[in-house]
Order: C-alpha cells, then sequence, then structure tokens
C-alpha cells in the first residue's frame, strides 16, 4: 500500500519544495530541519493507523480518558542520509527503539554500482513493527537489500518504509519484492539518470545534508 503525501496539499509540500530548490538546498542547517520536519510529519501519519486502547490519565483536577498507543515501531535508518529524517521519527515516537545500518553505492570506473552494507546495529526486530527510513528512494536496491536482510534475520510483524522522494521505478522494484511492505512517500518522481539520481529529486540528500564525501 502507498500514502502519498503530496496527494493532499498540506504544509509538507512547502517544506519539500525547499529541499528540492536550488537555492534554498543549500542553506544545510534548513535542508536537515526540512528533512527533519517532514520525519515528524510521517510519524503523525503513520501513527493514525497504529492500535490505541484507552486508559486513564490523571490530572490535578480529576481522571481524563485518553487512547494511547499500544506499541512502539522500531525506527530503522540508513546512515548517513537517513540521520535527519529517522530524527524526525524519533521527535514524535520519542520511547522507540532503533535500528542503524550503513548501505552505500560501491561505483566501478563503468559507472555500474553495486550495493555494500557493513554496518548492522539493530535490537531483536522479531515481533515487531518496523519503520526504514531513507529520504531518497532511487532504484529502490538499497531499501530491497537492507529490508530483505532484515526479514531473513527477523520475524517482522509489520514493514513501513519512508522515503520523502522516490522514483517511479523505485517504487514499482519495492512494491514487487517487498509486497507487504507499506510505503509512506512525499513524492513520487518520474525519471532516473543513468547514475540513478532521480530527476527533478534534490541532488544528493547526503551530501546537502553533511557536505560533500570523497
Ligand atoms: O537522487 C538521488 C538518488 C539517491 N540518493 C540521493 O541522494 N539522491
Amino acid at each position: 500500500m502507498i500514502h502519498l503525501l503530496n496527494k493532499t496539499p498540506s504544509i509538507a509540500n512547502q517544506f519539500i519544495a525547499e529541499l528540492r530548490h536550488i537555492d534554498m538546498q543549500n542553506d544545510r542547517m534548513r535542508f536537515r530541519k526540512n528533512m527533519e520536519r517532514l520525519g515528524e510529519i510521517f510519524a503523525y501519519e503513520i501513527s493514525r493507523k497504529m492500535e490505541y486502547l484507552e486508559e486513564d490519565v490523571l490530572t490535578p483536577l480529576g481522571m481524563a480518558r485518553v487512547p494511547l498507543i499500544q506499541e512502539l515501531p522500531v525506527l530503522t535508518t540508513i546512515l548517513r542520509a537517513g540521520l535527519p529524517l529517522h530524527q524526525g521519527l524519533l521527535n514524535y515516537f520519542d520511547r522507540s527503539d532503533c535500528a542503524y545500518i550503513s548501505a552505500y553505492r560501491k561505483t566501478s570506473k563503468s559507472n555500474e554500482f553495486e550495493i555494500k552494507m557493513e554496518y548492522f546495529s539493530t535490537p531483536d526486530l522479531s515481533g515487531r513493527i518496523v519503520i526504514v527510513s531513507d529520504p531518497m528512494l532511487a532504484t529502490g536496491s538499497s531499501m530491497v537489500l537492507v529490508c530483505k536482510e532484515l526479514l531473513a534475520r527477523f520475524d517482522i510483524k509489520e514493514l513501513h518504509i519512508v522515503s520523502v522522494i522516490a522514483s517511479a521505478l523505485g517504487v514499482e522494484h519495492v512494491r514487487a519484492n517487498l509486497p507487504k511492505a507499506q510505503l509512506w512517500l512525499g513524492a513520487v518522481d518520474e525519471e532516473l539518470t543513468s547514475k540513478a539520481y532521480i530527476v527533478p529529486g534534490l541532488g544528493d540528500a547526503g551530501d546537502l545534508c553533511f557536505g560533500e564525501k570523497i
């Protein structure tokens, strides 16, 4: 199932527009902040699909019945570009356990690349609701690789994928390989360059957050 943030106009569109804008995106602090704000919006949207149970909350003046979330998701992100988006999710799911995974493109001289996964730090995810965030879903290969690894290691109860900008091809790849995952996307763009950058996209999310890497 796909949940698309920009289907209904909201303030989220402003944050996505600022991430994309060629001048505004160079303000690194604003770029990270907009990623974080979108993480918060995704957290709110996902929270609306979770299970709640009414509980009594004692106030100074009496007792309030409040429906409270029953189970917090485990927040998993892909280093390094995922960190600000992850922080936004964590701001709202503020008692969640977290998992961190590194995945990067190792490009050969012929410009082809393979995805390398090296760092893997997770709690036990069996029986848990898991949210995996990565700001850009380009080919979808790293996301599929990471999620397949998680699914092979753990009996995950429910898998959610969060990306700010996806390519149509990436969405197709994820849906074909992870049919049970729920996708939460900010926007879906039509094209991919030969180097697998999303067009119009926004450029390199990791570099825009943290500076160019070698
Ligand atoms: O367009 C893209 C694709 C992958 N990763 C990015 O940061 N940008």
